[in-house]
């Protein structure tokens, strides 16, 4: 018997920095990368519409909203799709801006597919509800590495790209707080729709500098080398992070962080402790997500 309503939390993602691979399947295509799981997520909600939910009622889609409006993210309809679920109501709702490095899209996949499992019973594993919302974001060109690393949480390495059974995650055991100014989209269809070349190689370079030393230091350090070689930095990061630097310098490295860094991909700069709002800015607070994505009783 299914419960016909649902609800999971998926945390936000900022990537720190990344490399692309593409594939021809979308289970196969991925990133390698780091970057760093937010307490700030994405909440769906899935109810079966009108008694609807049965595997004969699929042509219709049910209700959809983001934020209390209608309107809905293409990654989250493969997943429903692909569940045989089109015909349920789906409610997601986050405090994060979207379009602005935060991973949101895949998020709302991620917990589509959790929520729509639960409610009407589908009894697929987590890694399966994974794949598929990995599948999703990866096929509409809104993420590469978003989907498995929401899934862990905490602070996860890309090691080898793709969806759970293909690609590889590992680590840096950590907590504590994270503060984040956005200053707008940058889309990410785009730059994945580019030539990575270039961003992959400063990508790659970045990730054995973390595997030879993993630790938080690194990872930031590493996520503003990559930001400058890829060429990705826009002028409002690049003077939040030297305003950081320069604050973090005055301070005597008091700040109990690690300078900023460029959120990809985003107009979006995020610090670990509070080296934001020693800088002078008025951050949005969050912490380090301990738990990855999770069903919830809302
Ligand atoms: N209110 C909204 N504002 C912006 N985009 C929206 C909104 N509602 C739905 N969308 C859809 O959400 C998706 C956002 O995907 P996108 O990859 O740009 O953002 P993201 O996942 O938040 O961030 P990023 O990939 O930069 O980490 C798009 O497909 C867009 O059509
Ligand atoms: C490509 C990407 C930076 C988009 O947010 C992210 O999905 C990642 O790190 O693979």
């Amino acid at each position: 018997m299914s419960r016909q309503r649902a609800s999971a939390f998926v945390p936000g993602h900022v990537t720190a920095f990344f490399s692309a691979h593409p594939a021809e399947r979308p289970a196969a295509a991925g990133s390698r990368g780091a970057g760093v799981t937010l307490t700030d997520g994405v909440t769906v909600r899935v109810s079966a519409a009108g008694g609807a939910g049965e595997p004969d009622a699929l042509d219709e889609s049910g209700s959809r909203t983001v934020n209390g409006e209608a309107g809905t993210i293409g990654a989250v309809e493969d997943v429903l799709a692909e569940l045989g679920t089109a015909d349920v109501d789906v409610a997601v709702e986050t405090e994060l801006p979207i379009g602005a490095g935060f991973g949101v899209s895949g998020a709302a996949a991620l917990g589509a597919a959790l929520a729509a499992n639960d409610a009407l019973d589908r009894g697929r594993f987590e890694n399966d509800l994974v794949r598929i919302a990995h599948e999703a974001e990866v096929g509409r060109g809104t993420g590469l590495g978003d989907v498995v690393a929401q899934a862990r949480g905490g602070v996860p390495l890309r090691l080898e790209p793709g969806a759970p059974a293909v690609g590889e995650l590992d680590g840096i055991p950590a907590t504590g707080r994270v503060e984040y100014v956005t200053f707008g989209e940058l889309s990410t269809e785009e730059v994945l729709g580019g030539d990575t070349a270039s961003l992959s190689a400063a990508g790659e370079d970045a990730l054995d500098r973390l595997r030879a030393d993993p630790r938080l230091p690194t990872m930031m350090d590493a996520a503003r080398a990559f930001a400058r070689e890829a060429d990705l930095l826009v002028p409002e990061v690049a003077e939040a992070i030297a305003a950081v630097e320069e604050s973090t310098a005055e301070a005597d490295g008091d700040s109990g962080g690690h300078g900023a860094a460029m959120a990809m991909l985003g107009r979006t700069v995020f610090a670990l402790g509070t080296g934001l709002s020693d800088a002078g800015y008025d951050p949005e607070r969050c912490r380090i997500d301990a738990a990855g994505a999770r069903l919830v009783e809302r």
